[in-house]
């Protein structure tokens, strides 16, 4: 069955409302243009838009409100231009609170299937580094744009962690099985060109304004297409692997728990700290 499907009979309240959400200190920030209809969505929690609770709860805020407006496209991108995400806030895994632990892990569910699940088109602009976490939000993604001289990939092994099977499914989507199996096993991080190669992601740009023409460009593609027939090939397409998630989720979030209060991990987890930081001061 259908989640959501684009409603026609919706358009003209769309192209009477036009909106600029959010304020300066918000952590995501929404701009809609008027003639477009496109949204761009920035994260903005500085310095490398780490994915808290409260960052994951406002991009699926975010989006459900862009649902409800009937926009025509999105384009998701950082406020920096030298992080696009850093994956989860590795600060919620040492010594966390369970309750929060399992929130954590609820909502980055529920971030990948409302982002996954959208009804309009998506482009990610990835103009910075996405590792894990922030591969995650530019697979979610219809079309990825991404700036050179970055890196991207689900390096969850290396970190300790175990990549969940939804987001396995939508790596394999993306670049196939084979490749799929033997990157997120090895926790692969790829540079630019190398995402381009492999397909995990659709074109580079130079900088920025190249990478949101480019992004643009992709929305446009559909602008004298039935939204209906687009929105509903999309959602037919991507619905199971949402239902088999909600299905397995509780379980899922148990694995995750577990995984995170091991003691190897925990201890893996200072030491990656203390890397991240040494790397810093050299
Ligand atoms: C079925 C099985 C169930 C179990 C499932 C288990 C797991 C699920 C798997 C997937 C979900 C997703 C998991 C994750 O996302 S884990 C997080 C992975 N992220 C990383 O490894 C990124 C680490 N960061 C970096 O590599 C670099 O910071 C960067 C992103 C390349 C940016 O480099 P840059 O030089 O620009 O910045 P700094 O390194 O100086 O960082 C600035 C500042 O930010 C802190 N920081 C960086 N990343 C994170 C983060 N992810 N969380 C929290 N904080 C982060 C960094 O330590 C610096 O802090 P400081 O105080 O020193 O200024």
């Amino acid at each position: 069955m259908l989640r959501k499907i684009f409603n026609p009979a919706r358009l003209s309240r769309f192209q009477r409302t036009m909106v600029t959400v959010s304020s300066s200190d918000a952590l995501v920030s929404t701009e809609v243009d008027d003639k477009t209809g496109y949204a761009t969505v920035t994260l903005n929690r500085a310095p490398v838009n780490s994915l808290s609770l409260e960052l994951m709860t406002e991009i699926v805020k975010t989006v459900d409100e862009l649902e409800r407006s009937n926009i025509r496209g999105m384009v998701l991108t950082s406020f920096s231009n030298k992080v696009f995400c850093a994956g989860l806030d590795i600060m919620e895994m040492v010594n966390p609170d369970l309750d929060r632990l399992r929130a954590v892990w609820t909502r980055l569910q529920d971030t990948w299937a409302s982002l996954y699940g959208t009804s309009f088109p998506t482009v990610a602009l990835i103009n910075g580094h996405a590792p894990a976490g922030g591969c995650l939000l530019a697979l979610c993604c219809e079309y990825r744009v991404m700036c050179n001289n970055f890196n991207i990939g689900l390096n969850e092994t290396q970190l300790g962690l175990a990549v969940p099977p939804w987001l396995q499914g939508t790596m394999r989507q993306t670049i196939g099985t084979r490749e799929a199996e033997i990157h997120c096993i090895k926790g692969t991080m790829f540079n630019s060109q190398d995402a381009l190669k492999i397909g995990l992601v659709d074109e580079l740009a130079a900088e920025n304004g190249e990478a949101m023409q480019r992004a643009l460009h992709y929305l446009n593609t559909f602008k004298q297409m039935s939204p209906y027939a687009r929105s509903a090939t999309k959602l037919l397409m991507r619905n199971k692997d949402i239902e088999d998630m909600k299905r397995g989720r509780k379980e899922d979030v148990e694995r995750f728990v577990e995984n995170v209060m091991n003691s190897d991990f925990q201890n893996g987890l200072t030491v990656y700290l203390q890397s991240l930081k040494n790397r810093k001061n050299k």
